[in-house]
């Protein structure tokens, strides 16, 4: 599942691809104009205040920017950024540290911030308001509470689900901004922007066929174009002609939706199996040997997007749309 050319997680080696492909600024952020003309407004009424910007909660799919998003708030501040994740912080102690260590003004990006243990959440609420920590020391009937002083900072958290951020923690968020996916448009210039910082020619039509088959995910679309890249170099002359793209993205076995094998897997099993639904996602499940919370997590959300697949009360069903897509006639 991990090695899904369309997935929206990041594999692990592409940490530093990425890494090197992140915009830095604002201005190069492609779209998202809603999220970004908020921060832009946020980012310059707190610098003029010379205050640590508002809390940001960032939310939405995978691979659609919130880290890159962060890293841009921390430069357009002109603060540092120190970066952590939920499940890393476990004790309070390690809370502590981190937001000690900051200096007035910087950016606490915590990733997965809904895995942050509900412990450290409650250290983490007089921290975001009032720029301290009530600290425990020593056991038993000794024990004492001091309060440390903090710095001024913002925390933006980033998370693929906003609905497992517990309401007391999302209410202490001055900004909350939900990306979306991107447009065909969008996706084209995040191609032709990435095709320029690895230095590689791209006609426009290839960099729109990507583009097309990126699901709406810019992560997704920079990994196509790198193997398309790839085939450019060892079939081609490295140029990436509208021709080249097409017929690498041919073997790559996207097909022009973006949708791979597992995609059609899935549809088709449920066409064939059961008439095209309804049908219960456990069904689906153990028809395709994957575990339910997969498909619902990670198969079904783009289906369910671009209304091949609809839920009802009695289960999934293939609509006419994804029939129309396989080239498939419904029974009737
Ligand atoms: N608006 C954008 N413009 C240009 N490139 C983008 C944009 N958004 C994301 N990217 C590129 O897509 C890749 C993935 O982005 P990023 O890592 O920020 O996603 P993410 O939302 O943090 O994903 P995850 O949920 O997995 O943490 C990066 O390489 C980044 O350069
Ligand atoms: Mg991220």
């Amino acid at each position: 599942m991990d090695d899904r050319i369309v997935s929206g997680e990041a594999d692990s080696l592409e940490v530093s691809f990425e890494q090197s492909l992140r915009p830095l600024r604002l201005k190069e952020y492609i779209g998202q104009d809603k999220v970004k003309d908020n921060l832009e407004v946020f980012i310059e009424a707190a610098k003029f205040r010379e205050e640590a910007l508002d809390h940001v909660l960032l939310y939405g799919p995978p691979g659609l920017g919130k880290t890159t998003l962060a890293t841009i708030i921390a430069n357009e501040m002109g603060v540092n950024i120190r970066t952590t994740a939920g499940p890393a912080i476990e004790r309070p102690g390690d809370l502590a540290a981190i937001l000690t260590a900051l200096e007035p003004g910087d950016v606490l990006f915590i990733d997965e911030i809904h895995r942050l243990p509900r412990s450290i959440e409650e250290v983490l609420y007089p921290a975001m308001e009032d720029y301290c920590l009530d600290i425990v020391i020593g056991k038993g009937p000794s024990a004492r509470s001091v309060r440390l002083d903090l710095p001024p900072f913002t925390l933006v958290g980033a998370t693929t689900r906003a609905g497992s951020v517990s309401a007391p923690l999302r209410d202490r968020f001055g900004v909350l901004s939900r990306l979306e996916y991107y447009n065909e448009n969008q996706l084209t210039n995040i191609v032709v922007r990435t095709a320029q910082v690895l230095n590689v020619d791209i006609e426009d039509g290839a960099a729109l066929e990507i583009a097309r088959r990126s699901r709406g995910t810019p992560r997704i679309a920079n990994r196509l174009l790198r193997r398309v890249r790839d085939f450019a170099q060892v079939k081609g002359n490295g140029s990436i002609t509208d021709k080249l793209a097409h017929d690498s993205l041919e073997l790559l076995q996207v097909d022009r939706l973006g949708l791979d094998h597992i995609d059609h897997k899935l549809l088709i099993g449920m066409i064939h199996k059961f008439r095209g639904g309804p049908v219960g996602l456990e069904t689906i499940a153990a028809t395709i040997g994957e575990e339910a919370h997969t498909i619902e997590d990670v198969y079904e959300p783009y289906l369910l997007q671009i209304g091949f697949l609809q839920r009802t009360p009695r289960g999934r069903i293939v609509t006419d749309l994804g029939y129309e897509h396989l080239n498939i006639e419904k029974e009737m």
